[in-house]
């Protein structure tokens, strides 16, 4: 790790950081893996081939469990990118599914971030790749119409402090030795600006709260529906605005960057 680490310190690293590449439009692929063969038939109806991301489906609650096992550290490679998109493909068109929770199946560890070995020594036709990959990712679970949460039961530093951003809720484990954090700034990599967006909204929570408290009214509305309607009415407006806030990156307009 430190003689990695030292590498890149070293300026060996491509000036990559923030590097947005247009996306390839190649989105046929996205049922089947990086080797050409269909997937995710396996575990509760779904499994990606390499089990780099095993999802077990509860399918009472419409929840799946979506877990990272890519030992020893949840590294986010191209491979593992390139699934993880996949089985969030997947899980959006499953009418069954209505929420996911991503974690970790290694132990102590949520993930470290991109894998440091794809950001180094490669072409530059990799950078590309690697780098449209990563804002896929962004896109699908930010953009996600599914009611996502990180449970962050390890060290998460990087990008995936950054992953567990891009979730609605995170709710990370009680445990000191568990860092999170954006590290790579020392490397001298610098966040996407759309880090920015991410950060935002996770620190402007109003939106998002909004939307809940929304969600409980329009509940008691079910069940108590004339004492509510005023409420509702009054409200349903707001809740307009609440919901673009909090999907915001993904309409058309912003969303026509990444075309
Ligand atoms: C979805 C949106 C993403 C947007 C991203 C935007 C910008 C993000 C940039 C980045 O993510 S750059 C990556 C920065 N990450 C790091 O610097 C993490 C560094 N790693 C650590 O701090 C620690 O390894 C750890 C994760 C806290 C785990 O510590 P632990 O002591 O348990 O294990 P180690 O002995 O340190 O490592 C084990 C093994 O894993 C290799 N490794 C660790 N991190 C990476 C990595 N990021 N990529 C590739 N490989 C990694 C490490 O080299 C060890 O390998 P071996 O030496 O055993 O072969």
């Amino acid at each position: 790790m430190a003689a990695v680490l030292r590498k890149l310190i070293q300026g060996r690293l491509p000036a990559l950081a923030g590097v947005l590449c247009r996306r390839s439009g190649n989105e046929g692929h996205l049922f089947l893996n990086s080797s050409g063969s269909t997937l995710m038939q396996p575990r509760c109806g779904y499994s990606s081939p390499t089990e780099s991301v095993i999802v077990e489906m509860d399918k009472a609650t419409g929840v799946a469990l979506l877990k990272l096992n890519i030992p020893p550290v949840n590294s986010l490679s191209l491979p593992l990118l390139t699934e993880l998109a996949i089985v969030l493909d997947k899980l959006e068109m499953d009418k069954h599914c209505r929420g996911l929770i991503l974690t970790s199946a290694v132990p102590n560890i949520f993930s470290a971030g991109l894998n440091l070995f794809d950001m180094m020594d490669k072409p530059n036709e990799h950078y590309s790749e690697f780098w449209r990959a990563v804002q896929e990712i962004w896109i699908k679970l930010y953009g996600s119409s599914l009611a996502n949460i990180a449970a962050i039961n390890g060290s998460s530093p990087a990008g995936g402090c950054l992953l567990a951003l891009c979730s609605d809720y995170r709710i990370m484990a009680n445990n000191p030795h568990f860092t999170i954090g954006l590290n790579e700034t020392r490397l001298g990599i610098v966040a996407p600006f759309w880090y920015d967006i991410l950060q935002w909204r996770v620190h402007h929570p109003p939106p998002c709260l909004h939307l809940f408290v929304m969600a409980l009214v329009f509940r008691l509305h079910v069940h108590h529906p004339s004492a509510m309607t005023k409420v509702t009415r009054a409200y349903s407006t707001e809740l307009k605005i609440s919901v673009s806030y909090v999907k915001q990156p993904i309409n058309w307009r912003s969303h026509e960057i990444y075309k």
